[in-house]
């Protein structure tokens, strides 16, 4: 029962679920279009989840498959978003039947109830989104369905999803990155709205604890058949004390000013409107977009009391800590001093 593969094994979250398998003593197979590590333990399968031949090798007498694939939510390619998280999906969840694994846990989102208002505490009860905020969330919507309903005990299969919020750590490709680039090309002077909404962010090694937990509780007749978990490090924090601290940490300034959130919105789907327009003639990739003051702006934080119920959750490493180790990982995005 200790062997599985990670499809998208390659990326941020999965490389930290690649260490931590094999610090358990997993055997483990790493299925990803890209190969971004080696490491003599690892068996890397190099293909596309949508097909569902290059899949069946990288399944072959595992017992349980993590996915955690995605296209970038900032990549903003909805056909792409389409075939990859739903389509992709459908073909994991044939090819692991086919290769008679017996456990697919997924990598959904928290944001696939979040509407772009207020979440406080949310629990897992909450309905999905009628209007998610994205088309990358839409399609994780369309996709956790897909693999909960797949759930079939009967049939010696089963699944659950993992919904994360706001993970970051070491190695994260987006939010301490894009954070650091707004800040070096002067945009980090203003605080979204009054800067107190909580916000959920999550250590990579809690999300991954969570997920090697879920799959190690998922059995048949366990409470884990067929639903989802909200995996948090359940401290919610102010989103601009978090984003304050990170930026202090690598010696830039915290945002000082404040713009009211509705002014912020409007101003970012107008930037949004414009780049469109311009689209045909050039593409600009704006740091503002409608969906990140969304998520800058309002309250998102959500229960994990459901994992800690079902599987024994606890967050390993508190959100200090996390802090702590996560600005040191980023040597390199330091501020310089004259
Ligand atoms: N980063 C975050 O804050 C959150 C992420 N998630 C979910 O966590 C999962 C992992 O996210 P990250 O590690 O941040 O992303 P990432 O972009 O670092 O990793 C995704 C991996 O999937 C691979 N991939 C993409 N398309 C593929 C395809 N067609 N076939 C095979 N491999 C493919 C990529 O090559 C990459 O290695 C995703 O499912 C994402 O939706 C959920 C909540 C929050
Ligand atoms: C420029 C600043 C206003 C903000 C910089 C930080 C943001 C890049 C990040 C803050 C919250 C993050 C987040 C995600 C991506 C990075 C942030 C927008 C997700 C959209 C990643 C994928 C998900 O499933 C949900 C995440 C919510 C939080």
């Amino acid at each position: 029962g200790r062997s599985c593969t990670v499809i998208g094994g390659s990326g941020f979250l999965g490389q930290h679920m690649v260490e931590q398998l094999l610090a358990k003593g997993y055997r483990v197979n790493v299925f990803d279009i890209q190969q971004s590590f080696e490491r003599e333990q690892v068996t890397f399968y190099l293909g596309d989840l949508c097909d569902k031949e290059a899949l069946l090798p990288a399944l072959q007498g595992v017992s349980v498959v993590f996915h955690c694939a995605s296209p970038a939510p900032s990549s903003d390619n909805r056909e792409l978003f389409y075939k990859v998280n739903f389509l992709g999906t459908k073909t994991v969840i044939a090819a692991c039947r086919e290769a008679r694994v017996q456990k697919l846990v997924l990598t959904s989102s928290a944001s696939v109830v979040f509407e772009g208002t207020d979440i406080k505490n949310g629990s897992e009860d909450l309905p999905y989104a009628q209007k998610p905020i994205d088309y990358y969330t839409e399609t994780k919507i369309l996709q956790e369905k897909e693999v909960l309903s797949a759930n079939d005990p009967d049939n010696d299969f089963l699944t659950t999803a993992i919904r994360p919020h706001g993970i970051f750590g070491p190695r994260d490709p987006q939010l301490v990155p894009i954070l650091i680039q707004a800040a070096q090309s002067g945009k980090m002077k203003f605080i979204i709205g009054d800067g107190k909404n909580l916000v959920d962010f999550t250590y990579v090694e809690n999300v991954v604890h969570g997920h090697i937990l879920a799959a190690e509780k998922l059995h048949k007749d366990s409470p884990l058949c067929g639903k989802a978990f909200h995996i948090t490090n359940d401290e919610p924090i102010p989103f601009w004390t978090f984003m304050s601290r990170i930026l202090t940490g690598l010696d830039y300034d915290p945002p000082k000013y404040h713009i009211p959130y509705w002014l912020a919105y409007y101003l970012a789907l107008l930037l949004a409107l414009l780049l469109a327009l311009l689209r045909p003639l050039v593409t600009i990739k704006a740091t503002f977009t409608p969906m990140r003051v969304a998520l800058a702006g309002t309250f998102h934080y959500y229960s994990c009391e459901r994992a800690k119920r079902a599987m024994g959750y606890r967050p390993v490493v508190s959100l200090d800590e996390a802090i702590a180790r996560t600005v040191q990982s980023y040597p390199s995005l330091r501020r310089a001093r004259a």
